[in-house]
């Protein structure tokens, strides 16, 4: 990263130019080492805490802008360049993706201030011959930007990979994918699950006290989720990992429609590091009973700490293990292309293919099936995703609702009617026994779950 500092420009803060640095480096970790962009910016952000909040605002507002309309500016800068070697060298790539994004997108950036900056940035990582092709570029592109601007959510919609595009559609229609594809805020507010759920008022102000400045409010879709956006390092607040842990408010909603009473035996199946473990241990209380199992040992011992009574580490798709019979629910947060955290992962569009959706379903219907076979007779079973793909959701239920094939565990699973009172504050029909969570709907992220019964 270049060290000398640029003089003031036009678009305000002295520091503009830090902003686009700490955002070329995110970008450039992104593509070349398959860097989470949220993980990348707040490292490097972290290490430069000469980056006011304004311009910390500008450098996210840069990642996340690229990475939505990557193809899309690539199409208009590839229109105007002779060649494709720009986009050889990550960092004038990215530095030329900002100032194309800065001009067509960026109201706050005027014209020459976008192109200044773009190729004052490209002579430090490069040559004064790329500055020069830059400026030819930036101009051109800035010149047909007078005449009119694109829209952002066209540019965000022609971005996603056309396979995605299409699995969006097949699952919640076009406009449907139009609207998730371009659902806002980005990057969302962070998640903070409560528990108990009652002192949520009490903890917002208490919450507001700590970290002024911050923007802090009751979530709308959970009853135990606080959002929260610029209130710093989670950790630091009170309450942290007792009252409350950071949790996105679908992932709250995930756990509550398990509709774990108190005193149950619950499963969490695919418990990862336990955030839904922490919430449903909260809700069997003292007298029920969670546990929490997964295919890694090392999310498990960081589990083990959020309130199950025991873990196991297993291989589902291979057997049960060491996993006891008998649970009353069992979760089962399956894993998956992770597509519904598109607002806040802009990277999976980038980092998923087509091929991926096969193989992940049958991996769910493998995973679920046999940790349905630990629930008893009777017992209920969430299987959960964080996807909205028609092939992980609807595709995976018809599956596990038809009688196993030979080898597979000997589980029947019907769809049931969910039994929790969450259920009916998401505005669900009565008797609905699945439901997709929407970001342009219900403002979390995208979730599916459905409900089953199991027998033997
Ligand atoms: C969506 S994540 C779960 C997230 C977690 N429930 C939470 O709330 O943070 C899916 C989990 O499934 C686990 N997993 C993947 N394949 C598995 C398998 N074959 N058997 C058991 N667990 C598996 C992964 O390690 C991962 O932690």
């Amino acid at each position: 990263m270049a060290a000398e500092q640029e003089g003031p420009d036009a678009s305000g803060p002295a520091l503009a130019g830090d902003a686009r640095r700490v955002a070329a480096r995110v970008l450039e970790r992104v593509w070349e080492e398959s860097a989470f962009a949220s993980a990348a910016l707040d490292a490097e952000l972290s290490r430069l805490t000469v980056l006011d909040g304004r311009d910390a605002g500008l450098a996210t507002e840069l990642v996340y802008g690229v990475l939505r309309t990557q193809a899309f500016l690539e199409e208009q800068i590839d229109k105007l360049a002779v060649s494709r070697r720009w986009a050889g060298d990550p960092a004038v790539r990215a530095h030329l993706l900002m100032g194309a994004y800065s001009l067509l997108f960026l109201d706050r950036v005027p014209a020459f201030a976008a192109v200044s900056e773009a190729v004052n940035a490209m002579r430090v990582v490069a040559d004064d011959r790329v500055g020069a092709f830059a400026n030819a570029v930036l101009r051109r592109l800035a010149d047909e930007a007078a005449k009119g601007r694109p829209a952002l959510i066209d540019a965000v919609v022609a971005s996603a990979p056309g396979w995605l595009r299409g699995a969006l559609r097949r699952a919640i229609g076009r406009a449907g994918a139009s609207a998730f594809l371009s659902a806002g805020p980005v990057p969302p507010p962070l998640g903070l699950c409560l528990a108990p759920a009652e002192d949520r008022e009490a903890w917002i102000a208490r919450l507001g006290e700590a970290a002024k400045g911050a923007t802090i409010e009751a979530g709308k879709a959970s009853p135990h989720a606080i959002l929260v956006r610029g209130a710093g390092e989670l950790r630091r607040l009170p309450g942290f990992g007792e009252t409350w842990i950071g949790q996105e408010e679908g992932a709250q909603v995930v756990a509550l429609l398990l509709g774990a009473k108190p005193g149950e035996r619950v499963l969490d199946a695919c418990a990862g590091r336990g955030n839904k473990t922490w919430l449903l241990s909260r809700r069997v209380g003292a007298t029920g009973d969670v546990e929490a199992a997964d295919l890694h040992p090392n999310k498990l011992r960081v589990a083990a700490t959020t309130g199950a009574r025991a873990t196991y580490a297993v291989d589902w798709s291979a057997g049960t293990g060491r996993v006891p019979e008998g649970y009353d629910r069992v979760l089962v947060d399956a894993p998956c292309s992770g597509v519904g955290t598109l607002r806040r992962r802009p990277e999976i569009g980038l980092k998923r293919e087509a091929g991926d959706l096969e193989r992940l379903s049958s991996l769910q219907v493998a995973i679920a099936r046999s940790a349905a076979s630990r629930a008893r007779e009777g017992g209920r079973l969430v299987f959960a995703v964080c996807s909205v793909l028609r092939e992980e959701c609807e595709g995976v239920v018809e599956r596990l609702s038809s009688d196993p094939g030979p080898g597979e565990p000997e589980v029947k699973l019907v769809p049931t009617p969910f039994d929790a009172e969450e259920a009916l504050a998401l505005g669900l029909p009565e008797g609905a026994s699945s439901v997709r969570l929407l970001p342009h709907v219900h403002g979390t992220d995208g979730y599916f779950a459905a409900m089953f019964t199991v027998h033997h």
